[in-house]
Parts: structure tokens; sequence; C-alpha cells
């Protein structure tokens, strides 16, 4: 690999989008005001919400967004843009206005996470990046929800740093997963930097190494304060807790007996072999951790079953999103600048009814009873409409219309706020700590039909009148007249 001195996050996106910066800039167009939104199309793993997270990478890759020297070079040698373009991307900064939801926030399908509005060619640099880091993040971060929802409020440690793809994924997906609900990384980086909190037990090896268990146990013990024994390597119940019991004994109060870990076999039916043999032999406090392959659904069963697991450490099926690999965010122009220098609502038609995207620069509002602090629901209006001043609300299904209801005595909150205004970063970003917090106050909030994580109620994410109006204006609009977005033709 080529190591570069300079090397920055600006070429970090797809040639078309940097091909299509070139093309406004030839043609005078580069300045026009567009808004362009980021939302995914379907909640993923059959859940009913997701957990917004990547709010912290995008701002520091926002801050840090300029086109070094050798990225210039490699534009101009292997890609072939001319110097003077080349010289406007040397002195050009992101100029723009990014209002998001709050890091953690919980998100619906077909709303906006976040929306970028600015001159068009700064909007469309910036695309991939902000959709590679809330696609990976939103999806781990709504997998860990997934997870700890099954594990019932039990402590889940993230064990998926060897499994993750590649060292990055391991990085930011441990912070993701803690925002998520997970209560630990084994990821030290991951620690270190965030300030997760870092566990682990010991693997195999170490048993295998001293080729005893009973020894391996005891240089472990005689070398750690707090112990978690890992039992399974030759035979849990014969003979792994019997050595942790015996080095625990023999160390007494030099160690804290925190527990053993089970890694393979039947680990409901081990589990309650164990305890048992933990509690007679007078450690009823030691805890019962398992691992092997796990995720939301067996932590289920197990749970059914009536294992006696106290602590789940969960690897693969977290940090890759086994089950559903990608959330399938999008990044969609809402509306541009026409040649009066007014903005115009613009969506792309297509055969798919479901993938119209709704027009206009939105905001969302979410819904709640006076006297209540369940959401009843979201609103999604134009920028300029203020639910929360309005007496009543009639809300209804964008699709089938005939659902709808009239809402009184309500609170309506907007959930995107502004964190950059004209380039410049205007909100204080809240720690990892307070995030992971308003998770779980959030989510505690929501309607246990709409957390549930086998087939939830869908939560009504509803269009205001105005804004389905425009909607269906605009599809009229386009099918019958070729756009004119009065963009210079050069
Ligand atoms: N009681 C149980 N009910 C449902 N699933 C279980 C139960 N006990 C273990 N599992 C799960 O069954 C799967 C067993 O996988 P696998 O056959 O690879 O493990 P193993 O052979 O016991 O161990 P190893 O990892 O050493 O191969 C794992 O996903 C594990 O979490
Ligand atoms: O199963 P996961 O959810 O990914 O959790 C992490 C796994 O990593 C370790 O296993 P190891 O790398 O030694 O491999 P193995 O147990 O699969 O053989 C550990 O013992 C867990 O089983
Ligand atoms: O600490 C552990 O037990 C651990 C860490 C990573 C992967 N598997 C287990």
């Amino acid at each position: 690999m080529i190591r570069y001195d300079d090397d920055s996050l600006a070429l970090h996106t797809d040639l078309y989008e940097i091909n299509m910066a070139y093309t406004y800039w030839k043609k005078g167009n580069a300045d026009k005001k567009a808004v362009f939104e980021v939302y995914y199309r379907e909640n993923p793993f059959g859940m009913g919400y997701t957990i917004f997270a990547g709010l912290e990478r995008i701002v520091d890759y926002i801050n840090n967004l300029t086109f070094t020297d050798s990225d210039l070079e490699y534009l101009k040698n292997e890609i072939g843009f001319e110097e003077e373009f080349l010289e406007y991307l040397r002195h050009w900064k992101f100029r723009g206005t990014i209002r998001s939801m709050h890091e953690g926030e919980i998100a619906f399908a077909e709303e906006p996470l976040m929306q970028v509005e600015g001159p068009i060619l700064d909007c469309q640099i910036i695309e991939t990046a902000l959709l590679n880091v809330i696609n990976y993040q939103t999806l781990i971060a709504t997998k860990a929800s997934k997870v700890k929802t099954a594990a019932e409020g039990d402590t889940v440690m993230e064990f998926g740093a060897r499994r993750a793809q590649e060292m990055d994924a391991s990085l930011w997906g441990a912070r993701a997963a803690y925002i998520g609900g997970v209560e630990s990384t084994s990821n030290t980086r991951a620690s270190k930097v965030f300030g997760i909190p870092a566990s682990g037990t010991h693997a195999h090896s170490l048993v295998q190494a001293y080729r005893d268990e009973y020894k391996a146990f005891k240089a472990y013990g005689e070398t750690h304060k707090d112990c978690v024994f890992l039992v399974d390597t030759y035979d849990s119940i014969n003979s792994g807790v019997p050595n942790a019991i015996r080095v625990a004994n023999e160390l007494g109060d030099k160690i804290n007996f925190v527990g053993v870990r089970l890694d393979s076999g039947d680990l409901s039916y081990q589990s309650k072999r164990v305890r048992e043999q933990l509690d007679e032999a007078g450690y009823p406090e030691a805890k019962i951790f398992a691992s092997n392959d796990l995720d939301a659904t067996t932590i289920q069963s197990l749970k059914m079953q009536g294992a006696k697991i106290d602590v789940w450490g969960v690897g693969t099926k977290l940090i890759t999103a086994y089950d559903q690999p990608a959330l399938g965010a999008v990044y969609k122009i809402v509306s541009v600048e026409g040649n009066d220098e007014e903005m115009y609502p613009t969506l792309k038609l297509t055969a798919n009814l479901s993938k119209i995207s709704t027009p206009g620069k939105k905001q969302i509002w979410r819904i709640r009873s006076n006297n209540d602090t369940k959401p009843e629901g979201d609103l999604v209006t134009l920028e300029h409409e203020r639910p929360d001043l309005e007496d009543e609300l009639f809300m209804f299904h964008p699709q089938y219309t005939y659902i709808n209801k009239t809402v009184t005595d309500f609170i309506a909150r907007p959930l995107l706020k502004e964190v950059f205004v004209d380039g410049k970063q205007v909100l204080d970003l809240p720690s990892l700590e307070e995030i992971k917090q308003y998770t779980k106050e959030r989510l505690s909030e929501q309607y246990e039909e709409h957390r549930r994580i086998l087939n939830p109620e869908q939560y009504p994410v509803d269009l205001s009148k105005e804004l389905y109006d425009i909607k269906v204006d605009t599809i009229n609009y386009y099918r019958e007249k070729p756009i004119d977005a009065g963009m210079n033709e050069g």
C-alpha cells in the first residue's frame, strides 16, 4: 500500500460525485442551492425501528474535509481533471447547512435522518461518506438494540473485533453497539478511543498452552484480580467447573471469582448444571457467561429454556449484522434552486411506487399526548410548517389515506436540529455516555408494540396535508412536463 503523509477523507467518495461536481462547476452551477435528505425505506432485522448513529464521525469528517496536495495530484494524473478545477477544489471547504437527528434517536423508515442544504457541489461531494457512515453505524446500533432486547436487561458484551469487516468496522461498530445497548467491548482500542468499558475473559489457547486446565486457571488467577475462567476446553461439568472452583478456593480473597464462561455445546443444559455446581460450592454470586455464535434469536430461545446465563458475549452476528448486512439508506435531492432563485421541490419518478421519494425540504415532529410520554407517531412536514403551534392535528397514512386520526392536546417535538450552518459547526455534540443514555430513555418511551423484536406493530410516519399535496402535485408536474431545474446549460 502506498502511504501518503497528507492522506485525507476527501477522496473517500464515489468517482461519480466528483464527476458531477465537475459538471456543476464547469457549467457555472456549482453554487446553485439544493437540499438533499438521508433516509432508508425499511426497518432492518424485522424490527420496528432503528437507532440513528454516525453523527459524531460525520461532524469530524466535515470539519476536516479538504483536498490535499496528494488528493489533487491523484485527480490530475489518474482521472485527468483540468488544472483550474483542481485549483477550485484546493480552496474548497464545505459551505452547507446540515440538520440531523440527535445521535442515538429512535428513527423510522421513510423519514429524513439528516438533511444537507447548500451549494449543490458541496452537497454532492459528501454523499458517499455520509451514507457509508450512517448505513453501517445505524445498522449496528440497531442490531445491538435487538440483541439487548432479547437479553431482557442482562449484560451484553461485544466480542466482534476478530470477525468484523476489517478494523474500522470493529472500531466504529463497537461504538455503535454501545449506543444500541451493549455494556462493553472486547476491543481495547475502541475502549481507549471512545471510553467504552473494556471486558474480557481468556481463550482456549491459555488452557491448551498449559496442557493442564487447573494449572492454566491457577496461573491466570495468580496474575489477575478479576477472574472469569473459560471452562469448556475439555469438559465443562466434569473438569472445567471443578478446576475453576478449586482455584477459587485456593486463592480465596486474592482473586475476585467473577464466574465462568461456556463457549460450546448445549448452553441451556450446561448453564443449569454449572449453576448448581457453583451454588453448592458456595459461590452463588459467581456469574455464568456464555458465548458461541449467539444472536438475538438464540438468546431469546435460551431465555425461554430457562438457561441460567447472566452475561452474554456476542461477536460475529452483531458486528457483521449477519442477517441483514445493509440498511439501504439513500441520499436524495428533494429541492433545487430554479432560474428565478426560488427553491423547487424535486423527485425521482419510478415504476416502483414505494421508491418515489417525497419532495421538499422537511422537518419531522414526534407527536405525543400531553399527558403521556409515549409517542403516537411522527409527522413529516415541510420545513415552514409549525404543528407545535396547532390545537389539532389530522394525521393520515401516506399510502392508505383512509387510515387517519385527529390528535388534540399533544406535544410536537422537532427531530432535525442544525449541526452546521453555512459550513460552521453550531452544535456541541453530546458525550458517548449521554448518547447511550438518550437512546435508553427514548426507547423506553416507545410502546412495547413498536419495540418488540418479533412482528412489531408499524409505527406511524405520516405526511402533513401540505407535504402530501406537494408530493402529488410534483408527481403530476413531472409526469406531464420534463424538468427545468433552472440550471445553466453553459
Ligand atoms: N440450548 C440451546 N438452544 C438453542 N441454541 C443453542 C443452545 N445451546 C447452544 N446453542 C447454539 O447452537 C449453536 C451451536 O453451534 P455449534 O454446533 O457450532 O457449536 P458447538 O459444536 O457446540 O461448539 P464449537 O463452537 O466448539 O463448534 C450455537 O449458535 C449456540 O449458540
Ligand atoms: O461466536 P461469536 O459470537 O463470534 O463470539 C466470539 C467468539 O470468538 C471466540 O471464539 P474463537 O475465535 O476462538 O473461535 P471459535 O470459538 O468459533 O472456534 C469466542 O470463544 C467466541 O466463541
Ligand atoms: O473476552 C472474551 O471472552 C472474548 C473476547 C473476544 C472474543 N471471544 C471471547
